[in-house]
């Protein structure tokens, strides 16, 4: 049972008269995104980050808002380390773009390798992985399939993937029951790969099931997605498993709640994914929450997530984006007002 308490709400009046609504152009499309959209709020702490992806529903869009306003209204945890180490993140380009997404995100140990894209075949995946492992022959590699894969597909993709070295696979397959079979199976053949479950912990009712059903090794955590730092903190001590923070393509404003969580870990075995603010073509905030030298900072994060208000204003978004967010905002007040 998750039973980190729900701080009181703020006046709803309040939170829409700070509200800051953007849309930020990507570097490069990632989960055919080419624009990314956010509603950010200012309250007593600092500024929070509410910018579920468009096609969520209010319950869903609502644990993204309960985390926004813990980042403005309560603040953060107290860190345990003053950094974080980041994964570079490669969305599915043409192995011949791999150099140039690479370069956006500077010198890393870790990179996390998006596979499985529908309308691509594994001859795309195995030669996107092949060019990062030639571009970097010492990083740990992991790949992300988002559910994308079939069982079957699964098992013969890591089978074949491995051959790179692989230090896990992120959700190839939907479900609990399909990460146990994949895992098992790879494990039947003598060629076992760490599988971490991603959309079966964020997007499940009941975060810990993964754990339970020993369907992982390990689990990736977002701050958003789950409601919020400490949430995402009492399930990763539940769960018992090892944990890899990612971001949710967030602004730097959102990627601050992530190194927030990743911060305040007990245990940090891997590198994080949230060095996707190199992903955007601008932000919000200056200097934007990017990595250097593969860490990013997790020192006075409350400062370091404050927007630039030109920046605000350069890339706000257009009236009637701006109102669908506010909508949705109320929408999902109403959702933690009642108790959900
Ligand atoms: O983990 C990373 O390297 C970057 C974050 C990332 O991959 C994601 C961010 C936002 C939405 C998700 O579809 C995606 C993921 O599946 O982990
Ligand atoms: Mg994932």
């Amino acid at each position: 049972m998750i039973t980190a308490p729900r701080p009181a709400l703020p006046d709803l009046a309040e939170l829409e008269a700070g509200a800051a609504v953007v849309r930020l152009p990507m570097r490069v499309k990632f989960r055919g995104v080419t624009e990314r959209e956010a509603l950010l709020v200012r309250g007593p702490a600092g500024w929070g980050e509410f910018s579920p992806f468009l096609e969520y529903d209010d319950a869903e869009a609502s644990r993204w808002l309960a985390s926004g306003l813990e980042a403005a209204w309560e603040g953060f945890p107290e860190p345990v380390r003053d950094r974080v180490p980041v994964n570079a993140t490669v969305p599915a380009v043409p192995a011949g773009q791999v150099p140039e997404v690479l370069a956006a995100f500077g010198p890393v140990q870790a990179v996390k390798v998006k596979v499985a894209e529908r309308g691509q075949a594994l001859a795309d995946d195995i030669a996107r992985v092949a060019a990062v492992r030639r571009a970097l022959p010492e990083a740990d590699l992991r790949v992300d399939a988002n559910a994308g894969w079939t069982v079957p597909e699964a098992v013969e993709a890591l089978v074949r993937l491995g051959e790179f070295s692989l230090e896990y696979a992120e959700q190839p397959v939907p479900g609990i029951n399909g990460l146990a079979e994949v895992r098992a199976l790879l494990e039947a053949r003598g060629t076992p790969v760490r599988i971490a479950a991603d959309e079966a912990v964020r997007k499940a009712e009941d975060p810990l099931r993964v754990a339970r059903a020993r369907a992982a090794d390990l689990i990736i955590v977002k701050a958003a997605p789950l409601g919020g730092v400490r949430r995402a903190l009492e399930i990763v001590r539940e769960a018992g498993l090892p944990a890899v923070v990612s971001s949710a393509l967030d602004t730097s404003v959102g990627l601050a709640a992530g190194v927030a969580l990743a911060a305040a870990l007990p245990s940090l075995p891997y590198a994080c994914g949230l060095g996707t603010g190199a992903l955007l073509a601008h932000d919000v905030v200056s200097p934007a929450l990017v990595p250097d030298g593969g860490f990013l900072p997790a020192d006075r994060l409350a400062e370091r997530a404050v927007p630039d208000p030109e920046l605000l204003e350069r890339y706000a978004a257009p009236r009637e984006r701006r109102q669908w967010w506010l909508d949705r905002l109320r929408r999902c007040y109403a959702h933690l007002a009642a108790g959900h």
